[in-house]
């Protein structure tokens, strides 16, 4: 890995505006998953470093809650220029350590400066409102104000874009964040840290914590300090982490596993679905809660759009994402590999057949062959489960009833994806499909400026938006009495 700013490998966690190890010594290594290689150790963080970090935290807050929105904006601003200037540091890392090709991650690193942006000119857009009291002698207002300590616990597949997409509007509304990176991935979130102290944004109001994941997060969800948690990652870990907030009833973000559908009617323009399947299904090798999990085809265009999918799918270059021409990197662990292929075994013991790909990738390690599997139905684990991978089972239907039904019959909500070119079926389906997010004529619907969220067992609340920064804030109602 070979950096401009050597400086941006960190391997101290940032407490207080201080790199500091572990007390006990204690570290964890990162591999490199392309090639195993460890390429940096991490600190272990104790209960009592953990809960430094939210006195530090609180201590923060009380002094950045009192800028203003514009001085704010001002010290954000100047963070998102210096992840910009150090995009191509921040991309080595982010593939170093997570493995997607470089192309990806640079694009990331923007991604992640631009939730940054967006949020330090919403900070200037917080507002509150004048009601008409039924009483003459009274005012009535609604004022907004920073929730004050938040936590967040962030996932590997996008090491540096989650943890923009949450530290952002908490920020920018006043409020401070210790952030857990995800163990596999925490030198891109400790860079940000970092690049965020050269920026000027003062000393514990943005923290980057590394260390055991549930002793780290149940130090984080019990304290009354922290009145706030976001949370990206699997539902099961979202289940704990909502059960782990109740006790002091905090405010809750969670962005959690997918399962999305992505559907091809026979009106649609196939080249343009083909494209979407693509550049859905196999972003990050199909690692992201949106990708398309379920690929549903409609009968008079199946044959047509399975050919063409095979065609595209055995174009993508499996490798290092340091390597030119990269377009699919390693899984992030053997585990994922695991996954994809107890999907793959379930889906062809059941009737199904893997027309490309299908097995572990001759490179080895956690490389995966980019994979197509036809004849796909309901009774299969493709149907339930999110396969997180590079896999794209196609299922095949009749009428746009069924389809429907086929795509709602699961636990989450989180994308959704369709191709027509008939306006009144984009309506039609778009309002009955039970997601957060429809993606019409594209496979691709990920921006700063849209609520990123999903519904059912995919989470609460939204990200990113204008709508993004209310999860950070909250209401209050003055009723002054003007007669006296
Ligand atoms: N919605 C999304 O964007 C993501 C969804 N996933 C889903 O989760 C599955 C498993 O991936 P993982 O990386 O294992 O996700 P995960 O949900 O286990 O980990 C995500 C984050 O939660 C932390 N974590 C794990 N257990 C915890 C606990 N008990 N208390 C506090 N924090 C905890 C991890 O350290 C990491 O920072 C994937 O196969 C995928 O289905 C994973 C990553 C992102
Ligand atoms: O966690 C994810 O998979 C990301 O939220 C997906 S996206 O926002 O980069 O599309």
């Amino acid at each position: 890995m070979k950096l401009n700013n050597p400086g941006l490998l960190c391997q101290q966690a940032l407490v207080n505006g201080q790199w500091c190890n572990a007390q006990d010594g204690k570290t964890e290594a990162v591999t490199n998953p392309a090639t195993g290689e460890v390429i940096a150790h991490v600190p272990q963080l104790s209960t009592t470093e953990t809960e430094r970090a939210i006195t530090a935290s609180q201590q923060a807050q009380a002094e950045w809650k009192a800028l203003t929105a514009k001085q704010r904006a001002g010290y954000m601003q100047a963070w998102a220029t210096a992840i910009l200037e150090a995009q191509e540091d921040l991309a080595q890392l982010m593939t170093a350590e997570q493995g997607k090709p470089l192309a990806e991650s640079r694009g990331e690193v923007a991604y992640a400066a631009s939730f940054i942006t967006w949020f330090a000119e919403e900070a200037k857009r917080v507002d509150g409102s004048v009601l008409q009291a039924p009483q003459a002698t009274q005012r009535l207002v609604v004022i907004k104000q920073p929730v004050g300590v938040c936590a967040a616990i962030t996932p590997w597949n996008f090491p540096a874009a989650m943890i923009t997409r949450k530290a952002a509007p908490a920020l920018a509304a006043g409020c401070s964040m210790i952030v857990k990176p995800a163990e596999q991935t925490p030198l891109t979130a400790l860079a940000l840290g970092k690049l965020a102290q050269d920026a000027g944004i003062p000393d514990g109001v943005l923290q980057i914590v590394t260390g055991d994941a549930a002793q780290v997060g149940k130090v984080l969800c019990d304290s009354p300090v922290v009145r706030k948690l976001s949370f990206t990652g699997s539902t099961e870990v979202g289940r704990i982490l909502m059960a782990q907030c109740a006790p002091t009833i905090k405010k809750l973000s969670l962005e959690l596993g997918g399962n999305a559908p992505i559907i091809v009617f026979d009106d649609a323009d196939i080249d343009n679905a083909v494209a979407g399947i693509m550049a859905s299904k196999f972003r990050n090798s199909g690692q992201t809660c949106v990708c398309a999990n379920r690929v549903y085809v409609q009968d008079g265009v199946y044959d047509q759009v399975m050919d063409k999918l095979v065609q595209q799918v055995e174009k993508l270059t499996v490798g290092e994402g340091t390597k030119p021409g990269t377009t699919q990197g390693p899984l992030i662990d053997s585990q994922a590999i695991d996954k994809v292929q107890q999907h793959i075994a379930d889906a062809v013991s059941k009737g199904a057949q893997v027309v490309t790909g299908g097995k572990p990738h001759v490179l080895g390690g956690t490389f995966f062959e980019p994979t197509v599997v036809r004849d796909v139905n309901k009774t299969m684990r493709f149907a339930t489960e999110e396969t997180f991978g590079p896999v794209a089972p196609v299922f095949r239907f009749t009428t746009e009833a069924e389809v429907v039904q086929m795509a709602n019959d699961t636990i989450f909500g989180l994308a959704a994806y369709f191709f027509t070119r008939d306006a009144s079926r984009q309506w039609r389906v778009s309002e009955a499909l039970e997601y957060g997010m429809v993606g019409v004529n594209t496979g691709l619907i990920s921006n700063e400026v849209a609520p990123f969220g999903g519904v059912k067992q995919s989470g609460l609340g939204r990200e990113g938006s204008r709508y993004g920064i209310e999860e950070y804030l909250e209401l209050k109602y003055l009723c002054i009495d003007v007669s006296c």
